[in-house]
């Protein structure tokens, strides 16, 4: 599904990637980690060659996108989706209107479009919101929303980077629900990089550990699941009592 062969990429004279080789398979929950600085995000943004491997080759879908025209490259594209840590809307744009650039861009067939936005803003619970500016939205309303935008064009790839970083940790978990949804019921590969293991351990069942440019170890694992925290203020004070008893031993 995606070959990475000997990638690298330096940013001036710093070698951020250093001949990386990869493969993930269709169906995977990938998760990508290591300390900050190690080269996760820009791997994951040679994938869709949203940065331009300086050699190695980049394939996804069968198809060698190192080798293709930008015309075919923007083709290939529509099969790869991608979310950002900071959602990337356009603020002057509805809710409606985020989904609809994506499939504008991709000259879907603008009498199918409506239909398409809205099943796509269905499945990640947000039909209700569609004249809404992003700003009047939470965190986790903004995701869902660049998530719905990413699957428009139904790709066969989901590039996440740090997608529940902005978010605190119940919301954090519904996002991870409607990742886990995604590559279940549509079947869509996911790639996820993030910085917090408790994320990488919920979903992913293949795991890339990277430093310093290069793979330091590829794992499978056993997603354990994800953990939805209490909120109900009961819990916040049995917490704090917890903590007092602690520090009185
Ligand atoms: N466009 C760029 N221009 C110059 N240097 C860059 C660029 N993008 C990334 N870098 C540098 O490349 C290195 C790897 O960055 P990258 O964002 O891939 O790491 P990361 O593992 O995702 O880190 P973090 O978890 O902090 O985001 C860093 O030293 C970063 O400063």
């Amino acid at each position: 599904m995606i070959k990475l062969v000997n990638v690298s990429k330096s940013f001036s004279q710093f070698k951020v990637i250093k001949s990386v080789s990869l493969t993930i398979d269709k169906g995977e929950v990938h998760g990508i980690i290591g300390a900050s600085g190690a080269g996760k995000s820009t791997l994951l943004r040679l994938v869709n060659l949203l940065e331009l491997p300086d050699q190695g080759e980049v394939e996804v879908n069968g198809q060698k996108l190192t080798n293709l025209s930008s015309k075919e490259l923007r083709r290939a594209r529509k099969s790869i989706g991608m979310i950002f840590q900071h959602f990337n809307l356009l603020a002057n744009k509805t809710v409606y209107e985020n989904v609809a650039v994506s499939l504008e861009l991709a000259n879907y067939p603008k009498k199918e479009r409506r239909d398409r936005i809205i099943e796509c803003l269905q499945f990640v619970g947000l039909k209700d919101l569609i004249k809404q500016y992003p700003a009047q939205l939470s965190g986790g309303q903004k995701q869902r929303v660049a998530i719905a935008r990413a699957l428009a064009n139904n790709p066969q790839v989901l590039l996440c980077d740090e997608p529940t970083s902005s978010l605190d940790p119940n919301i954090s978990a519904e996002i991870l629900g409607v990742l886990e949804n995604i590559n279940k019921v549509l079947g869509v590969t996911i790639v996820i990089v993030s910085h917090e293991m408790e994320v990488i351990k919920s979903i992913c069942n293949r795991v890339t550990v990277m430093a310093n440019g290069e793979i330091y170890d590829t794992v499978s694992t056993e997603p354990i699941g994800i953990h939805h925290i209490d909120k109900s203020p009961s819990y916040f004070v049995e917490q704090l009592a917890k903590a007092g008893e602690m520090d009185d031993a």
